[in-house]
């Protein structure tokens, strides 16, 4: 057997544990330690090789499919929200799906949605109350779960939209805490009779949103009527090369995670964005006059191209990337990587945290500096918060996208300020890193546009 790189010794139950409640101190202690590829040994994990320097995660992105299974190693989103999506799947079947999957989500079809996220963005801005405290994580929940209902199942009412909005944010909500996201990690805990548990109330909640997916589904089919531009209509109609449909299951396990991955991470990332840009008032102040050149009811596309809004976007997810690492690729061959040798069945992942902290990157890593973007271009394997090769997220150019639009937005119409006394750190919350306590904020005036003065004054 091929040896392993360097890694710490403590026994795997511990580094589960530690990899739970402080992934960063965690991931820092051994990058410090054991350098740029050290090996972690988890309970429940497969040796798990944890890769940081550019050139590894290069070769990780581009080595031939074949070497690397992905779909395997994230059987813990497949207990939870079934084993056929996506995420589930290797080899051609996963090629197929990723075709099938792509289109909705980038190019011209994308532009169709800018105007609903600004829209959106509006509506939850209407909501908020002056003077009064709101968590900032949950607005944006709310935006980017409406997002993503309206492009995965073209639903913008109804009864059933109604319904399932709330049983997601519910199941989401069920691993807000590290205690509470264990339950993912340790299979004795995943016991339905546990009353109270964390995973009970998930699995209530997936239930409940499975029924409704498969209600939708039969609608569809006894109601061709009701198909629509949608993800679930597409994948509906579309027929593999033996001429068979997606099944049921198949088509609720994919779209079941595409509401999962397709809100939660963009919503954790904007409350961070939220949180810089208050917590910093020149990054703030330089991101209103480039708004302010725009003009007033700017085109969102134009909105999208603005050069320092971008910036303060990737430096968001530069900084605490909603994914510490990709998903982990197990080795089917013997595989190498930086000369180094590995075995079969060997797990390996990008580190995206401990890359978008190399200070022969980013000197002062720990700084917020949008402007690093703009005096540098980075490669895909030293800035990658959506990973790469073939896993590469399918709604990265939709999340880029919201969360320009919806800082934009937002910060356009109205005076936020961060409530007092309150220290944001990031934390684990589900298989994400959010910030704690979601970042209360507190508005405090709405701007007034120079048409609305000029009607006011008559
Ligand atoms: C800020 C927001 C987001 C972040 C940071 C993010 C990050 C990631 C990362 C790191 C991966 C793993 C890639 C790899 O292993 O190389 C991934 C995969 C994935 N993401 Fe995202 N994501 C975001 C938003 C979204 C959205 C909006 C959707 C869709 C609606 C989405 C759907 C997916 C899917 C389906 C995969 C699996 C791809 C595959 O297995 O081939 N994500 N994402």
């Amino acid at each position: 057997m091929t040896k392993l790189p360097n890694g710490p010794k403590t026994p795997a139950l511990l580094q589960l544990i530690q990899w739970i409640s402080d992934p960063l101190n965690y991931l820092e202690t051994n990058a410090k330690q054991y350098g740029d590829m050290f090996t972690a040994n988890m309970t429940g994990f497969p040796p798990f090789v944890m890769v940081s320097h550019p050139q590894a995660v290069r070769e990780l992105f581009t080595a031939d499919t074949q070497q690397f299974d992905a779909g395997r190693t994230n059987n813990l989103l497949g207990s939870l929200f079934g084993d056929r999506s996506i995420v589930m799947l290797d080899g051609d079947r996963h090629k197929r799906e990723r075709k099938l999957l792509m289109p909705p989500f980038h190019g011209e079809r994308l532009q169709t949605y800018a105007q609903s996220i600004s829209n959106i963005a509006h509506k939850i801005g209407s909501q908020w109350q002056k003077n009064k405290p709101f968590i900032v994580r949950q607005a944006m929940q709310e935006i980017t779960l409406e997002v993503i209902i309206q492009v995965v199942f073209g639903l913008k009412e109804g009864e059933r939209y109604q319904q399932l909005k709330p049983l997601v944010t519910e199941m989401l909500d069920s691993l807000s805490s590290p205690f509470e996201a264990s339950f993912m990690f340790f299979k004795f805990l995943q016991k339905p009779w546990i009353p109270g548990s964390p995973w009970r109330k998930m699995k209530q909640a997936t239930k409940k949103i499975y029924a409704l997916l498969a209600a939708e589904i039969e609608d569809r089919r006894n109601h061709p009527e009701l198909m629509g531009d949608d993800i679930l209509s597409l994948m509906m109609v579309a027929r593999d090369e033996a001429g068979e449909p997606m099944s049921d299951q198949e088509l609720k396990d994919e779209m079941m995670i595409l509401l999962v991955a397709g809100h939660e991470t963009t919503a954790t990332t904007l409350a961070w964005a939220f949180y810089w840009v208050h917590h910093l008032p020149e990054v703030k102040n330089k991101l209103l006059e480039e708004l302010a050149n725009l003009g007033e009811n700017p085109n969102p596309m134009t909105m999208a191209k603005l050069p320092y809004l971008s910036a303060v976007c990737q430096e968001t997810l530069r900084i605490y990337p909603v994914g510490l690492l990709t998903f982990g690729r197990i080795t089917n061959s013997p595989v190498s990587i930086m000369e180094h040798e590995f075995d079969p069945e060997i797990m390996l992942a990008g580190c995206i945290y401990l890359t978008h902290h190399r200070e022969d990157l980013y000197p002062n890593s720990k700084q917020f500096k949008p402007e690093r973007f703009l005096e540098r271009q980075y490669s895909a394997y030293e800035f990658y918060p959506f990973g790469g090769g073939n896993r590469l997220c399918i709604g990265y150019a939709l999340a880029l996208l919201e969360m320009k639009l919806v800082l934009a937005t937002i910060l356009s119409n109205y005076e936020l300020n961060l409530a007092p006394n309150q220290t944001v750190k990031p934390e684990r919350r589900g298989f994400t890193l959010a910030p704690s306590g979601g970042v209360k904020m507190i508005m405090q005036g709405q701007k007034v546009t120079t048409k609305e003065l000029v009607n006011v004054g008559g």
